[in-house]
C-alpha cells in the first residue's frame, strides 16, 4: 500500500523543486515579484475605481502615483504634463501663477497691453525712444525694430516696402526678413486677396511668428479692405508661448495693442470690457487654447478680421471640444502656423484643413475612406504592389490638393539663407541596470500583463485601459526604478532617502551623468526634456547633488513667468542645464542658449520629440548642436521609437515625397510586452533594423582629436594669458600716462560712434532681393514654390539631362575630394578596429556612404550662395583670363579645408563623448536619427534637385534674355 502522506510529501517536494527551477529560469528576484504583485493589485484597484469605459482616466489615475512623490509636493498638478500619455491629450490647463522658489530668481515679467495705462506708457516710451534715437540720444533698453533701424543709420523709420496690390510693409521689418520669409509674407498676402485660409508649415524655428507679424504689420500700415487695414484679430497659442508673441509684437510692431486674455494678463476687471476695447481699437487678443473654450461665447459675439492658430496642430483631433469651438469662428481669414501639420495620422491633416479651408478635403467620412485608408494601407512593408501603387497615386493627388494652401520650407531648403550651424542627432540605446532589468522582467510576468495578453479576456476589464497603465509602468522603470518602486511600495517610511533616485540605478541616468560631466568640461549647455514631471524631479535632485546650476520649467511654472525664465537661461551662461517637460518646454519657445539636447524619454508622437529638439537648433543658434535621444535597449521605448518612425514615414509621404518607402511592419501586442535581448551582433531590434545608419566611431581618432582640441585650447589659454599680461602692462602704462593726458569725455566718444553710424563710409551693399516685387507678376498658385514654377515650364527630359549633368559634376567633385582625403581614410581604416577591442562594444562595420557624406560640406558649395554668385563677376571669366582667380580659388579652398577641419573637430568631439559611453558599456549602440527617418537621404536628393532647378532657371532666363 502506498503511504498517502509520504506520497503527498514527495509531490510537494517535487512541486517546490519545479517552482525553484522556474524562478531560477525567469531570473527574477523576490523583491521584483512582490513589487509587481503589489502594483498589479494597486492598479487593479485604481482601474476599478475609475470608469472602465474611459481608459484615459485610468491612465491618469496611475500617473497620480508618480506625481505624488514627496519631492514634488509643492508642485501643482496640471494636464500640461500628462506623463507618458499618448499626446493627443493636449495642454488645456488654465494654470494659476505658481513657481518653484528656484524659478523665481532673476525673472523679469513681460507685460502685455491689457491694462490701458501701461499700454499708453509703453507707447509714450516708444515714441520718446524714436525721438531720442533720431537725435542720437537713445539710451533706453526698450529697443524695438524701428529704433534699431534708426540706430543702424537709417533716417526714416516710416519708409515702406510696397508689395503688388498695395500692401505696405515697414522697411525696418522687410529688410530684416530672409528671402524665404519675404516669400512667406507675399504668400500670406496672396491668400488674403483671394479670401482663402492657409497653413504656414515651415519647419520649427524658421520664423513663422515674424512672417505673420510682418504681414499683419503690413495690413495695419495699409489703408485697404473693409477694415481699412488690419481689423481686430485673435491669435490662439499654447500657454508657454503666449508672452513670446507679446514680446515679438512689442519689438517688431510696437504701435499695435496686444493683450493677453488670461488671468496672468495685465488687464484687471471684466474680460468683456477688454474684448470690447481691443475690438474697438483693432487690437490683437492673445489667448490660449484653453482660453478659447472659456471665452468662446464672448469672443464669438463679435466679428473678427483674422483668427490665427499658432501651433495649430492643437486642433488636429477633430473630436476635442477646443477643435469644435475654434471651427465655429466665422472670420473671413483663418491661418494656421505649425511646424508639424501632420503628426500621427491623416485624420489630423483633415482636421486642420477643416478649420481653414472647410470642404476642401470633403467630409471626414469620405476623406477617411478614399484618402486616409488606402494611403495608410499602402504604407506598410507588407502591402501588396497594387496597394503601394494606389497609395502613391492617392498621396500625389492629396499633395496637389493641399499644396496651394500650405507653404512649408525645411531648414535644409533654406540653409543658404539662414546658415544654421551643424546638427548631429543620434539615438542612444542605453543598457538597463541589473535592478531595472529585474523589475522589468518581474512586471512582465505579473498578473496585469498576463491579463492583457490573455486572448480570452476572462478578466472582463477593458484591455485598452489596462494596457495603457501597464505601458506607463514599464516606461517608468525605463526611466528610473524608483518611479516604479515608489508606486509599488506600501510603506513610504521604508524608502531609503539616501538611495532614492540615485543616478547609478538607472541606465539612462548613468548616460546623462557621463554626458553632463563631459559637456561641462567642454563648455556646452544642455536642455533635458522628459515626458514626466516625476522624472524631472529625480533629475533635479541629481543636478542639485552634483552642483550643476540649472533652471526648470514644467506645468507648475506660471504662464506669465515662462518667457522670462527662458530669457534668463538664454542670457546667463552660468546655467548649465535647462530641465523641462516636453509638453511645456518643448513647444514654440527659443532656447538657443543651449547647444546640447537630451531627450530623456520618447513620446508616442514623433512631433513632440522633434518639437523639443528644435528649441535649440533654430535661427539664432551660433554653435553646432548635438541631440541625443535616449532609449532603454530592448524595452518598450524601442517600440515607441519604431512607431515614431512609421508616423514620420506617413507624414513625409504626404508633405514631402509620395514615393517614400516604409520599412516597418505592424507591431503586435505581445511585442510591446517583451524585454528583448541583444542579438549575436549585440544589437537590439531597432539597431539591427537600421544597421546602415549606425554611428561609426573611431575611438582612437576621437581621442586624438580630443587631445588635439585640448592642446589647442591650452595653447589658446596660454595666448590669452599672454594677452592678459600685455593688456595689464598697457593699462598700467595708460594709467601712468593718464595723469598727463586730458580725460576723454564718454559722451564725445558716443557721439563719434553715432556719427559714424549715421554717416557711414560709402559701401556698395549687395542687392538682396533677386526679384523686384513691383515688376514681377507672380500668379498666386506659383508663389508657393519657385521650384514648382520651373518644373512646370521646363520639359521633363530637359530636366533629366540637367540632373545627369549635375550628378556627373558632383561625382567629379567628390572624386577630387576623395583623392585629397585618401591618407585620412587610410588612417581611419587602420584605427577603426580599435573600438572593436573595447569591452561591451559590438564590432562596427564602416559604412562608406556615411564617411563620404561626412566629408561633403554643402556650405562651401560655390553654387549655393545666390547672393555671392550675383556679385561675383569673376565666375563668368575663365581662370586663364584672370590672374587672381587661382588665388581666389586657393583661398576658397583653404577656407573650405578650414571649415572641414572645424566640422571634423566638432564631429570628433561628439565621437569622443560617444566612445566614452561605449567604453563604459552604458550605451549599447547608436543610430543617426535623421538617416533613420530618411531625411538625410531626402536632404541629399533635395540639394541635387535644387541645384538642377537653379540651373534650369538660369537656362530659362538665358533663353529669355537671348530672344530680346
Ligand atoms: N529675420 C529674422 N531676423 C532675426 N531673427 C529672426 C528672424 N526670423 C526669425 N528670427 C528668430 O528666430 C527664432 C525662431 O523664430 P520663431 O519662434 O518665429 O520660429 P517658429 O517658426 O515660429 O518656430 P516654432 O515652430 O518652433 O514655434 C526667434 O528667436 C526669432 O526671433
Amino acid at each position: 500500500m502506498v503511504d498517502i502522506n509520504k506520497y503527498l510529501e514527495s509531490q510537494l517536494a517535487l512541486a517546490n523543486q519545479r517552482e525553484n527551477k522556474a524562478s531560477k529560469k525567469d531570473n527574477v528576484s523576490q523583491k521584483s515579484k512582490s513589487a509587481a504583485e503589489n502594483i498589479s493589485k494597486k492598479q487593479a484597484r485604481s482601474l476599478n475605481k475609475s470608469s472602465h469605459k474611459d481608459s484615459y482616466k485610468a491612465s491618469k489615475q496611475c500617473e497620480k502615483f508618480c506625481t505624488e512623490k514627496p519631492s514634488t509636493s509643492n508642485n501643482v498638478g496640471s494636464d500640461e504634463d500628462c506623463e507618458y500619455l499618448p499626446s493627443d491629450e493636449d495642454e488645456t490647463a488654465d494654470l494659476p501663477l505658481v513657481a518653484t522658489s528656484r524659478t523665481k530668481q532673476n525673472v523679469k515679467r513681460i507685460i502685455d497691453d491689457g491694462d490701458i495705462d501701461s499700454y499708453n506708457d509703453r507707447i509714450r516710451n516708444w515714441r520718446d525712444g524714436i525721438t531720442a534715437a533720431s537725435s542720437g540720444k537713445f539710451e533706453g533698453d526698450n529697443l524695438s525694430a524701428d529704433i534699431k533701424y534708426i540706430l543702424d543709420g537709417n533716417k526714416n523709420p516710416e519708409e515702406k516696402h510696397e508689395l503688388q496690390n498695395g500692401l505696405c510693409i515697414p522697411n525696418f521689418i522687410w529688410k530684416q526678413l530672409y528671402k524665404f520669409q519675404r516669400t512667406g509674407v507675399k504668400w500670406l498676402w496672396e491668400l488674403h486677396q483671394v479670401d482663402a485660409g492657409g497653413l504656414l508649415g515651415d519647419e520649427m524655428g524658421l520664423g513663422k511668428t515674424i512672417q505673420i507679424i510682418a504681414f499683419l504689420s503690413g495690413l495695419a500700415n495699409s489703408d485697404i479692405g473693409s477694415w481699412g487695414g488690419l481689423g481686430p484679430s485673435i491669435i490662439v497659442a499654447p500657454a508657454t508661448v503666449i508672452y513670446q508673441w507679446v514680446s515679438h509684437f512689442h519689438y517688431w510692431c510696437p504701435h499695435l495693442r496686444v493683450a493677453v486674455l488670461h488671468h496672468t494678463g495685465s488687464h484687471a476687471g471684466n474680460h468683456n470690457q477688454l474684448i470690447r476695447d481691443l475690438h474697438g481699437s483693432h487690437g490683437i487678443v492673445l489667448i490660449t487654447y484653453a482660453g478659447v473654450v472659456k471665452y468662446s461665447k464672448d469672443l464669438m459675439s463679435r466679428k473678427w478680421h483674422y483668427i490665427i492658430l499658432d501651433e495649430g496642430h492643437k486642433i488636429r483631433n477633430p473630436d476635442t471640444q477646443v477643435s469644435k469651438l475654434i471651427k465655429q469662428f466665422q472670420t473671413p481669414h483663418k491661418l494656421i502656423a505649425t511646424g508639424c501639420p501632420m503628426q500621427n495620422s491623416l485624420q489630423e491633416l483633415w482636421s486642420l484643413f477643416d478649420f481653414m479651408r472647410p470642404g476642401l478635403l470633403g467630409t471626414y467620412a469620405a476623406f477617411m475612406e478614399h484618402f486616409a485608408q488606402p494611403i495608410t494601407q499602402g504604407g506598410y512593408a507588407n502591402a501588396t504592389e497594387f496597394q503601394e501603387a494606389t497609395a502613391l497615386e492617392i498621396a500625389k493627388a492629396l499633395k496637389s490638393l493641399i499644396t496651394p494652401y500650405m507653404l512649408r520650407r525645411t531648414k535644409a531648403e533654406v540653409q543658404d539663407n539662414i546658415n544654421l550651424p551643424e546638427k548631429n542627432e543620434q539615438v542612444l540605446f542605453c543598457a538597463l541596470t541589473q535592478e531595472q532589468r529585474d523589475l522589468y522582467m518581474g512586471y512582465l510576468m505579473s498578473g496585469t500583463v498576463r491579463s492583457i495578453l490573455d486572448k480570452d479576456n476572462k478578466y472582463g476589464e477593458p484591455v485598452r485601459a489596462r494596457m495603457l497603465v501597464a505601458l506607463m509602468t514599464l516606461r517608468k522603470m525605463c526611466n528610473h526604478p524608483d518611479l516604479y518602486l515608489y508606486e509599488a511600495q506600501d510603506d513610504i517610511e521604508s524608502i531609503d532617502e539616501e538611495k532614492f533616485g540615485h543616478w547609478k540605478r538607472s541606465g539612462k541616468m548613468t548616460v546623462v551623468n557621463s554626458l553632463l560631466k563631459i559637456w561641462q568640461k567642454q563648455g556646452h549647455r544642455t536642455l533635458i526634456f522628459s515626458q514626466s514631471r516625476a522624472m524631472l524631479c529625480v533629475l533635479e535632485q541629481y543636478l542639485l547633488n552634483q552642483g550643476f546650476k540649472y533652471l526648470k520649467m514644467d506645468g507648475s511654472v506660471g504662464v506669465g513667468q515662462r518667457q522670462s525664465l527662458i530669457k534668463t537661461f538664454n542670457d546667463n551662461s552660468e546655467y548649465l542645464v535647462f530641465l523641462a517637460t516636453t509638453r511645456v518646454g518643448g513647444l514654440g519657445v527659443n532656447l538657443t542658449g543651449a547647444d546640447r539636447v537630451i531627450i530623456y524619454d520618447p513620446d508616442w508622437n514623433p512631433a513632440t520629440d522633434d518639437q523639443a529638439k528644435e528649441r535649440a537648433w533654430r535661427i539664432g543658434q551660433q554653435r553646432s548642436v548635438t541631440v541625443y535621444r535616449l532609449l532603454s535597449a530592448g524595452t518598450i521605448e524601442e517600440k515607441i521609437y519604431q512607431r515614431q518612425i512609421f508616423k514620420h514615414f506617413l507624414s513625409n509621404k504626404i508633405l514631402v515625397d509620395p514615393n517614400q518607402k516604409n520599412v516597418l511592419t505592424t507591431s503586435t501586442l505581445q511585442g510591446l510586452f517583451t524585454l528583448e535581448e541583444p542579438n549575436c551582433d549585440g544589437d537590439t531590434e531597432t539597431a539591427s533594423l537600421f544597421k546602415h545608419t549606425k554611428v561609426n566611431i573611431d575611438s582612437a581618432k576621437a581621442k586624438k582629436d580630443h587631445m588635439q582640441l585640448k592642446k589647442d585650447l591650452s595653447t589658446q589659454k596660454k595666448k590669452v594669458a599672454a594677452m592678459k599680461r600685455m593688456a595689464k602692462e598697457i593699462s598700467n602704462r595708460i594709467s601712468r600716462n593718464a595723469k598727463k593726458e586730458p580725460e576723454v569725455d564718454p559722451r564725445e566718444e558716443y557721439k563719434k560712434k553715432r556719427d559714424l553710424m549715421l554717416n557711414p563710409p560709402e559701401v556698395v551693399l549687395p542687392e538682396i532681393n533677386l526679384v523686384d516685387d513691383n515688376i514681377t507678376e507672380v500668379p498666386f498658385e506659383n508663389v508657393l514654390s519657385e521650384i514648382d514654377i520651373v518644373n512646370m515650364h521646363v520639359k521633363k527630359d530637359y530636366e533629366e539631362k540637367l540632373l545627369k549633368e549635375v550628378l556627373k559634376k558632383r561625382e567629379e567633385e567628390e572624386e577630387g575630394e576623395i583623392v585629397d582625403d585618401e591618407d585620412q581614410t587610410e588612417k581611419f581604416d587602420n584605427k577603426s578596429s580599435d573600438i572593436n577591442n573595447i569591452d561591451g562594444v559590438e564590432p562596427i562595420t564602416k559604412n562608406p556612404e556615411h564617411i563620404q557624406n561626412s566629408r561633403r560640406d554643402p556650405k562651401v558649395d560655390k553654387h549655393k550662395n545666390p547672393r555671392k554668385r550675383k556679385h561675383s563677376k569673376s565666375e563668368s571669366v575663365s581662370e586663364a583670363e584672370v590672374e587672381n582667380l587661382v588665388a581666389i580659388k586657393k583661398v576658397k579652398k583653404k577656407k573650405h579645408q578650414k571649415e572641414k577641419d572645424k566640422d571634423g573637430k566638432k564631429q570628433g568631439d561628439d565621437d569622443y563623448v560617444l566612445s566614452k559611453l561605449f567604453a563604459k558599456s552604458s550605451v549599447k549602440s547608436a543610430l543617426h536619427h535623421d538617416e533613420v527617418v530618411g531625411l538625410a537621404e531626402k536632404e541629399k536628393r533635395h540639394r541635387m534637385k535644387e541645384e538642377a532647378t537653379k540651373r534650369a532657371k538660369d537656362a530659362v532666363r538665358a533663353i529669355k534674355f537671348s530672344s530680346k
